[in-house]
């Protein structure tokens, strides 16, 4: 069963009114990465190429065409029976763009990342709601515990 947005809004910091929803929270762009070097993913390890931020002095970015890492605003942590997803809100897609996403494991915590595929140019606002993170209960054996563990959990990461 999914969650409510309220209970959801209890694993999401911070979080403001206008973000709950009734099924889910909205997410907020934090910053937007561009991939600059390729990574590797073997079979018992994995490397995340260079990544850099797109510098802009007024917080809006205009993207061209092409894939962009976006990390968003807000800390989430992902209870214990549960696992948690994220859906792109609706004005990205009708706008030509995807955001990917996978699944937020059991015993996550962190600043998460998604993918935006912009297939038409789009002007991008920091702090703008780009997302929608829900709650599932789940069952799970082990609890997350992998190297993103904790990622950006500080405010000036
Ligand atoms: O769209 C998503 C989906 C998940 N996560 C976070 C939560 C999740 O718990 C964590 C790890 O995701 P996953 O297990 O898919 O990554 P992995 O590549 O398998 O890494 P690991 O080996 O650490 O499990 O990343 C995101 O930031 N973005």
């Amino acid at each position: 069963m999914f969650r409510a947005g309220e209970f959801t809004a209890t694993h999401v910091t911070p979080t403001d009114t206008e973000q709950v929803q009734p099924n889910g929270v909205d997410l907020r762009i934090g910053d937007i990465l561009i991939q600059q070097a390729p990574g590797r993913i073997g079979t018992d390890n994995k490397d995340i190429g260079v990544r850099e931020s797109l510098t802009t002095s007024k917080d809006v970015f205009t993207l061209d065409p092409g894939g962009y890492i976006i990390t968003y605003a807000e800390r989430i942590a992902v209870p214990e029976g549960h696992v948690g997803f994220v859906y792109p809100r609706s004005s990205l897609l009708r706008n030509s763009c995807m955001l990917n996403t996978a699944v937020w494991d059991a015993g996550y915590e962190g600043r998460g990342e998604g993918l935006l595929q912009a297939h038409c140019s789009i002007e991008l606002e920091r702090g703008a709601r780009i997302a929608q993170f829900v709650l599932a209960e789940a069952a799970h054996d082990s609890v997350y515990d992998g190297n993103y563990q904790r990622e950006r959990i500080h405010d000036n990461e």
